[in-house]
């Protein structure tokens, strides 16, 4: 099964590759004007935010430090269980630090609600957050969000990170599934 198969099963394609590379490229320039003359830690949440962090990293002109959390909060299907826990903690010690967590999407927002509240906990100087994409419209906690790539309808889409049953994370766009998968 070549790539171009894989992305046929997309009924409607929401973001190409250009518009996303386009869009991360904005946000880095957000992000370097915001923190200027500052040290700076970018936070991706595993594994959804590969494709974001290795994309919006490579777009910025200064230095940064990155690093990793995994947490669990959807199991295998569709929706928020709101349970989060941590799979894998971060290797940097955050305290006295600028931080800002990346991440692919923001839905329900309890996830990120409880991941923020978590990272201020341990004294950095400022933890602010990115997200490619966020749903208003889902949105069960509020979530104050710094960086926003675009704001989306609540539909379960799929692409650049984002999973379907572990499958269409590495596919390139950011789409809709055809009915014909889900059955
Ligand atoms: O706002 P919420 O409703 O909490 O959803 C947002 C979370 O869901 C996604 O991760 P997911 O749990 O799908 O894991 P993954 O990144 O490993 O695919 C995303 O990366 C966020 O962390
Ligand atoms: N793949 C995928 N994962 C999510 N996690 C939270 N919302 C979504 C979504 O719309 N799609």
């Amino acid at each position: 099964m070549d790539a171009s198969h894989v992305e046929s099963d997309l009924v409607n394609v929401l973001y190409t590759e250009e518009q996303i590379q386009a869009r991360l490229a904005e946000l880095a320039r957000d992000i370097e004007r915001d923190y200027e003359g500052e040290d700076l830690l970018i936070v991706g949440i595993l594994r959804g935010a590969v494709m974001v962090m290795a994309d919006l990293a490579r777009s910025f002109t200064r230095h940064l430090e990155m690093d990793w959390m995994a947490v669990s909060s959807y199991g295998s299907g569709t929706k928020s269980s709101g349970v989060v826990r941590i799979l894998k903690d971060l290797d940097t010690d955050i305290s006295g630090r600028h931080v800002v967590i990346v991440d692919e999407i923001i839905d329900t927002g309890l996830t990120l609600s409880w991941l923020t509240s978590n990272l201020a906990s341990r004294g950095p100087a400022s933890v602010a957050i990115c997200t490619l994409l966020r749903k208003p419209e889902a949105l069960q906690m509020p979530v104050d969000v710094k960086y926003v790539g675009w704001d989306i309808p609540n539909e379960f889409v799929v692409g650049y990170g984002l999973d379907f049953d572990e499958k269409y994370r590495n596919l390139r766009d950011i789409g809709t599934l055809a009915p014909h998968v889900y059955s």
